[in-house]
């Protein structure tokens, strides 16, 4: 079998609040994500979600647990060791954060012009394939604003893919888009990733939406995790959390599957 993308072996992460008092987000907990696949994190507000991405990219230090990405342990690697872990992946948070004096071919070349020694008629090339994958020909010398919201999160998906990441992250890629809007942008995100094969971690509460395209759930609860080899499986569940969350979260899911 290959190797997990990413895993958590015994992870714990607290913080202290300004009453002084320990919140525990997670609670010695264990996951691996597949390569390749499209991995879903859900659960209530303030579970740990946007946490365990943060720990993924150490953005934050776990407290315990070793948090391996690719078989290399990153919680005590610093410098370049970590920069070139960093290479591996690709983000793609709540706002596209587009450059608005930029067009939108200038933004999706940036990492380009700033990261690789690619000449521009290269990079020409790239950005267009790439433009083209996400459907948004023709809208190269368009600025952000004259875009709309479900166009602006592809012109950052089409970014954060433009250094080859095996590994992308999306936290709530889809905050501020109507449902018809968001499940057409999710749909095109599982099209992208089945064409260039990256690893896919999605925090998101767009569910029944995120899990249409999910091969894997995990679900964060009172700092622990359970993991789901797919939405289906969820419904099955005993843990009364579980059935709480399917039963507010997922009848649409469900719903649309009988009607088909
Ligand atoms: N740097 C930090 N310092 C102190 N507390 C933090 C920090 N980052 C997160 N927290 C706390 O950790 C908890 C989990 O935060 P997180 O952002 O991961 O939640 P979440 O599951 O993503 O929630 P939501 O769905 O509401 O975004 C929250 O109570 C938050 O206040």
């Amino acid at each position: 079998m290959s190797e997990p993308a990413v895993e958590f072996i015994g992870v714990s992460k607290s913080f202290v609040g300004r009453d002084g008092r320990r919140q525990v987000i997670l609670d010695r907990v264990d996951f691996s994500i597949p390569p390749g696949q499209t991995t879903v994190i859900a659960g209530g507000s303030g579970q740990g979600k946007s946490v365990t991405l943060k720990l993924i990219l150490r953005l934050l230090d776990a407290d315990a647990g070793q948090i391996l990405v690719g078989g290399v342990d990153i919680t005590g690697i610093r410098g370049g060791r970590l920069e070139e872990v960093r290479t591996k992946f690709g983000v793609l948070f709540q706002g596209a954060a587009l450059f608005d004096s930029m067009t939108v071919f200038d933004n999706v070349a940036l990492p380009l012009r700033e990261r690789t020694d690619k000449t521009e008629e290269q990079i020409r090339q790239q950005v267009l394939a790439t433009l083209q994958t996400l459907d948004l020909s023709g809208h190269e010398e368009k600025f952000p604003a004259q875009l709309s919201g479900g166009m602006q999160k592809r012109v950052g998906l089409a970014r954060a893919l433009q250094l080859d990441p095996e590994i992308m992250l999306f936290d709530e890629p889809t905050t501020g888009l109507d449902p018809v809007m968001t499940r057409e942008i999710y749909e095109l995100f599982a099209r992208t990733q089945r064409k260039l094969g990256y690893t896919a971690i999605i925090v998101s509460h767009d569910i029944p939406a995120v899990f249409s395209l999910a091969d894997q759930v995990i679900i964060l609860h009172d700092g622990k995790m359970d993991a789901f080899a797919s939405p289906d499986e969820l419904q099955w569940s005993t843990k009364p959390h579980i059935k709480d969350f399917v039963r507010t979260t997922m009848g649409e899911l469900y719903q649309s599957q009988l009607v088909e």
